[in-house]
């Protein structure tokens, strides 16, 4: 039985318990939101991870990106970005390699960490032929079942592209086409077979694989704006339109969904795509990379994709993909993926500040930064820190011989301030 079944007939599995138990809330309320496919927690039956809640009522969650390209196959320096992830608070890991033995990367990977780990087969269909548009169906149907046997617990299908898709963009005035990587081979085989998307022509028998494994289906947006000239346009609408449809077959298949979202957009078309989505997809978990509010940023994508992703998360986006200061230039190193994955863990923070408001675990942080900044408790600020090293690093680096901080001395507002009030103001 999936986890989805168990949750319309009822039961409470000890993963929804997990959920309810980090999340602080009710584990009735977690079935019954699994049973509706509001919340997922991706899970291969193959595999012992550890249960992460994505979706409605859940804190918002965070997944960082590794894996090789053809240009750069070093599997061992894949896998301390995986654990170096891990370790950073990511909670799921997408292994995106393209280049080397890719089922030995991902047999490391899935031993490498407790937290879920996703996956795109049409990578490895499209490695496994000279040229991308050869590979076959049973290629694509293939990939899909050995990640699922392998015990990927999520997969990227971007089965939303489709003969209609094809046309809209035709249609379209768009500058940059399709940016999505698995969009892009799915586009290029439909014009050279003549014929549609295998994983949307027999989405039934991707259910039957996934339902197999208990495998979630990440509905992928391989028609995701690659600019903000092209963002909001008919392609990607009608994506979100079709990958509705395929959210509302998957949940009578008993299969858990999450659905993947743009990509470039301006940052008040933000709340349009987000809402749109929600609705159309029927309140399906989220997954959004970026959005990525400029083009003009390489090198700081880190940043444009965070500014999105908050300003997502506060119209209802569940889950949010890392995006790394190497977006756009190349294949991000430890380095870039620390940096990403801290300025992420950012941006989900400030949305769980909202979504949460002040009895949740993000406003009691906050205010406990609030108190110990107040009595100049340095120590305790780096304690609460997102990252405490660089606020010490930071601050050691301009001595002050005040108890503040070197930025005004002794004419320390918050001192100041403190010493006038005296007594008059009662603490805390
Ligand atoms: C869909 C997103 O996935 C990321 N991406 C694609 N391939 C890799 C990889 N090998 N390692 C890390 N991130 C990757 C890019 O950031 C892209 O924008
Ligand atoms: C959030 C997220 N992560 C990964 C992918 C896969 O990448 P691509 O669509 O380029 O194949 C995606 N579409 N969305
Ligand atoms: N940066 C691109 C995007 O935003 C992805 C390029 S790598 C496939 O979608
Ligand atoms: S990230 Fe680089 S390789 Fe990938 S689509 Fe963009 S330009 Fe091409
Ligand atoms: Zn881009």
């Amino acid at each position: 039985m999936t986890l989805m079944e168990d949750a319309k007939l009822g039961i409470i599995t000890p993963a929804m318990e997990a959920v309810a138990k980090a999340e602080g809330i009710d584990a009735d309320t977690v079935r019954s939101c699994v049973a509706k496919g509001l919340i997922a927690i991706p899970r291969n039956i193959r595999r012992e991870t550890l249960p992460i809640g994505i979706g409605k009522y859940m804190s918002t969650k965070i997944n960082a990106n590794i894996g090789t390209s053809r240009d750069c196959i070093d599997i061992d320096a894949e896998v301390e970005k995986a654990k170096a992830a891990e370790a950073f608070g990511a909670h799921a890991v997408m292994d995106l390699s393209t280049g080397g033995d890719l089922n030995e990367i991902r047999t490391r990977i899935l031993k490498a960490v407790n937290i879920p780990v996703g996956t795109v087969p049409i990578y490895q269909a499209a490695a496994s032929r000279k040229i991308v548009v050869e590979m076959t169906s049973d290629d694509m149907f293939n990939a899909v079942r050995k990640h699922a046997e392998q015990g990927v617990d999520f997969v990227t299908v971007h089965a939303g592209v489709n003969l209609n898709s094809l046309e809209r963009l035709r249609q379209s005035d768009r500058i940059m086409n399709v940016v999505s990587r698995g969009g892009s081979f799915t586009i290029a085989w439909m014009l050279h077979n003549g014929e549609d998307n295998p994983f949307y022509a027999e989405f039934d028998y991707l259910l039957e694989i996934a339902k197999e494994y208990d495998m979630t289906l990440s509905l992928g947006d391989g028609m995701r704006p690659g600019c903000i000239a092209d963002a909001s346009d008919r392609p990607k609408f009608m994506e979100f339109i079709t990958l509705g449809e395929l959210v509302k077959r998957s949940r009578a298949a008993n299969v858990q969904t999450f659905v993947e979202g743009p990509g470039h957009v301006p940052l008040n078309e933000i709340e349009l795509s987000v809402r749109g989505m929600k609705e159309l997809c029927d309140g399906a978990p989220l997954y959004l990379l970026g959005p990525l509010v400029t083009d003009i940023a390489p090198g700081f994508d880190h940043i444009t994709g965070a500014i999105g992703g908050a300003v997502a998360g506060m119209h209802g986006t569940d889950f949010l993909c890392m995006v790394t200061p190497s977006e756009h230039l190349a294949l991000p190193s430890l380095e870039d993926i620390k940096e990403g994955l801290l300025v992420t863990k950012l941006a989900a923070h400030t949305i769980d500040l909202i979504k949460e408001g002040p009895r949740g675990r993000a406003w009691k942080q906050d205010t406990a930064m609030a108190y110990a900044r107040r009595d100049l408790d340095w120590e305790k600020q780096f304690e609460l820190a997102i990252d405490g090293n660089r606020a010490r690093k930071i601050r050691d680096a301009r001595k002050t011989e005040s108890d503040a901080c070197s930025m005004c001395g002794e004419l320390c507002a918050v001192k100041i301030v403190k010493e006038a009030f005296g007594e008059k103001k009662k603490e805390e």
